[in-house]
């Protein structure tokens, strides 16, 4: 038999099928209710759409009546391209070096686990147990937009009766020694633009063709994101302060039994886009522009713009968790990643989204972090790996975080 050890139970829970299309949310949420309960915690599956389980596992603080903590993580993962990965991305290979590969590694199981393996060292070999309520949420669909997961579930009632005060999210890996953290979130959208125009003959020249139509659309754009990305690479900002514009697909041709139809220009073209906003942009001003500029009406062209969540909290405010003495829950998490010999680098915006954006709606203070130091980012991209060495400090640091984050019964 394996042994039980964090890295084997790390394993475990990476080698569960949870990529989409098809992500097999069961077995990874009866894994993680054997675990609960094998360090005695309390769990509650809840199922806000079929076959969608969300299961929060709750340590209750001698004092209940304080504002509880959430540790979130979504269960799903990005599809992988096996045949492209050195190791099965399922697997969960562990190489000789100690890298731990799997989709998922970075996105963001090792989260999931580490919230367990915190609590689990700060029970059994501490023998701590907590003032205020430690919850653990993990959630469904949240690489889809989170729609049926974390978007309802900060809607509940459920969600209101565990009386939040804080959360923490998943971050990204740091390629340096110091820890990231993350106060927001760039918005995500997604653009579909759209040309029609008469079909011809692939030998003639005429103007407004769907494709010629579309191609200039997809120049400016090409302009506009050449423009954002030499901020970045000027030093002048960082890449989750700038607007990104990366495109997704393309669509267009007319099909024929070998493919397309060579020698016709086609009528109808489209291309998507995958569009990210900082929280410090006003996206009046980018929608202006996709009608004007990218997507314009007299270049018989139409689009469909999704914007996935919510763009102000409550207040009417930009999603952002403040960092500074306002926020009491700063200064404790500052702390806890100094005592446990951590050095922490400048509060930035993520450069991809999350499900925080839905509890920072709310307006409870949430910061992203995925305890990974001198760790490439590769999240999304083949070969996801994490080094194992690089997990057992990071247990050192969600266990300071976890009985700091518990002490200040002064945030009430
Ligand atoms: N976390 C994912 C991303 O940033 C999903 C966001 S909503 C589609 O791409
Ligand atoms: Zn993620
Ligand atoms: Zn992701």
């Amino acid at each position: 038999a394996e042994e039980d050890t964090p890295v084997n139970r790390f394993q475990n829970y990476l080698r569960f099928k949870t990529a989409h299309p098809n992500p097999d949310y069961s077995k990874p949420v009866s894994y993680l209710t054997s675990q609960a309960q094998s360090i005695g915690l309390k769990t509650t599956i809840l199922e806000f759409s079929p076959s969608k389980p969300l299961l929060i596992i709750t340590w209750v603080g001698s004092n209940p009546s304080l504002p509880s903590i959430l540790l979130n993580s979504h269960l799903d993962s990005v599809p992988a391209e096996p045949s492209k990965w050195i190791h099965p991305p399922f697997a969960a290979t562990k190489t000789e070096d100690g890298k731990i590969y799997a989709r998922g590694a970075q996105d963001d199981k090792c989260i999931g686990m580490q919230y367990l393996e915190a609590i689990r060292e700060l029970k059994f070999v501490q023998g701590y147990s907590p003032v205020r309520t430690v919850h653990i949420s993990y959630v469904p669909d949240e690489e889809i937009g989170g729609a049926n997961g974390a978007a309802k579930f900060a809607g509940s009632d459920e969600f209101k009766g565990l009386n939040i005060g804080f959360m923490l999210d998943e971050g990204q890996a740091s390629t340096n020694e110091k820890f990231r953290v993350f106060f927001a979130d760039r918005l995500v959208w997604g653009l579909i633009i759209k040309a029609s125009g008469m079909p011809g003959h692939g030998s003639r020249m005429f103007d407004n063709s769907a494709m010629e139509n579309l191609m200039k659309s997809v120049e400016i754009m090409t302009k506009y994101r050449e423009g954002q990305f030499d901020l970045v690479k000027a030093g002048l900002a960082m890449n989750s302060e700038v607007i990104s514009v990366n495109p997704v697909y393309m669509k267009a041709g007319t099909p024929s039994p070998t493919g397309y139809q060579m020698n016709m220009q086609p009528s109808e073209a489209e291309a998507g886009f995958n569009i990210r906003v900082p929280p410090t942009a006003d996206p009046e001003l980018l929608r202006k522009r996709i009608v004007d500029e990218w997507a314009p009406h007299y270049r018989n062209m139409t689009y469909e713009l999704r914007e996935d969540g919510p763009v102000k909290d409550h207040m009417g405010l930009p999603l952002m968790t403040a960092t500074d003495d306002t926020n009491p829950w700063w200064g404790v998490f500052k702390e806890a990643i100094v005592s446990a010999g951590g050095i922490l680098s400048k509060p930035e915006i993520l450069a991809s989204t999350t499900d925080a954006r839905y509890v920072r709606e709310l307006g409870i203070p949430t910061f992203g972090f995925s305890p990974m130091t001198n760790t490439p980012i590769l999240l999304h991209e083949h070969n996801e790996y994490l080094e194992e060495s690089n997990c057992a400090k990071n247990y050192q640091v969600a266990l300071w975080i976890s009985s700091h984050e518990i002490n200040p019964s002064a945030i009430t």
